[in-house]
């Protein structure tokens, strides 16, 4: 299980009004610190997924950098199973396993030796690498490829060798951060399907993504960011009812619209 509380992350920012994208109204700029993440809760306990949501800039990726160890936080709590890590960065790693844009993988090593490379790193032995590699293999389809160098693969194929590289030490909590983007129909269902076989595997999977289908497919609960802020923690029935996709799609947006008139005063919404 791992639970979050109130985590919050700033940046310093030496001339936060030339900054693009920000609106006028946003409240998360202060005395040279922009607060990315002013006040982000949720939980996820074994087997269920969590889907993480909000608009561009709401401060999703840089929460899942903070519970990958990437970041560390200003404030709050993450604990998973009990433990509070949030302190431990080199730890956390060895409980998350973390996709991001940034996940890299050795173009000039084939699947099979960054999978080797990477299992090494996190301390596994041959025969550990070896049975992780045949499970990972059949979880996200590898196989036909495994063999080829990285820099031949098309985006789909190295986004399933990027997951199975950042879970081949198998964490405690698979973190990724929208891991279907930009990918053809048959690459994002290898995705959705490997999501799905964590869950199955009794595995907490939190996700950010923009794509309210996959959340209604997969996900048990949510938790929707505004402005660095959680607006709501809890199950995707209690915020969108059960006419999935549409529901939820009206629901994010009137919370949007809810969150733009009063983004100072945010307060979370729990289900
Ligand atoms: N290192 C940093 N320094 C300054 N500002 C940052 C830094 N990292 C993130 N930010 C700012 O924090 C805000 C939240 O960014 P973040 O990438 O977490 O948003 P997001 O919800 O993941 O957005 P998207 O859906 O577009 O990926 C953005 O305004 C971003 O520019």
């Amino acid at each position: 299980m791992i639970i979050v509380r109130e985590l919050a992350k700033g940046f310093a920012v030496p001339d936060l009004k030339r900054r693009p994208g920000l609106s006028g109204q946003d409240p998360r700029m202060g005395n040279g610190v922009f607060h990315s993440v002013r006040s982000v809760s949720f939980q996820a306990r074994p087997g269920e997924v969590l889907g993480l949501l909000g608009p561009n800039g709401a401060g999703k990726t840089t929460v899942l950098r903070m519970l990958s160890g990437v970041l560390s936080p200003d404030q709050g709590i993450i604990e998973i199973n009990g433990r509070n890590w949030d302190r431990q960065p080199e730890k956390m790693r060895q409980q998350i396993g973390f996709l991001s844009a940034s996940t890299a993988l050795y173009e000039r090593l084939t699947v099979e030796e960054n999978l080797e490379f990477f299992g090494q790193l996190y301390g596994l032995n041959r025969d550990m690498i070896r049975d992780r590699i045949a499970e990972l293999s059949q979880q996200l389809e590898l196989e036909p490829f495994l063999q080829r160098k990285v820099l031949e693969l098309s985006l789909g194929m190295k986004q399933r060798a990027s997951i199975a590289r950042a879970v081949i030490h198998k964490p405690e909590v698979v973190v990724l951060d929208e891991p279907t983007t930009g990918l053809d129909i048959m690459s994002a269902q290898a995705v959705l399907d490997f999501i799905h076989s964590q869950k199955m595997a009794n595995r907490p999977v939190i996700f950010s993504t923009h794509r309210l289908e996959e959340v209604s497919l997969l996900c048990d609960r949510i938790a929707v960011i505004m402005y660095g802020c959680s607006v709501f923690e809890g199950e995707l029935a209690t915020f969108a009812g059960t006419r999935y996709p549409d529901a939820l799609r009206q629901a994010f947006v009137a919370c949007q619209h809810e969150a733009s008139r009063h983004p100072q005063g945010l307060s979370g919404m729990a289900g």
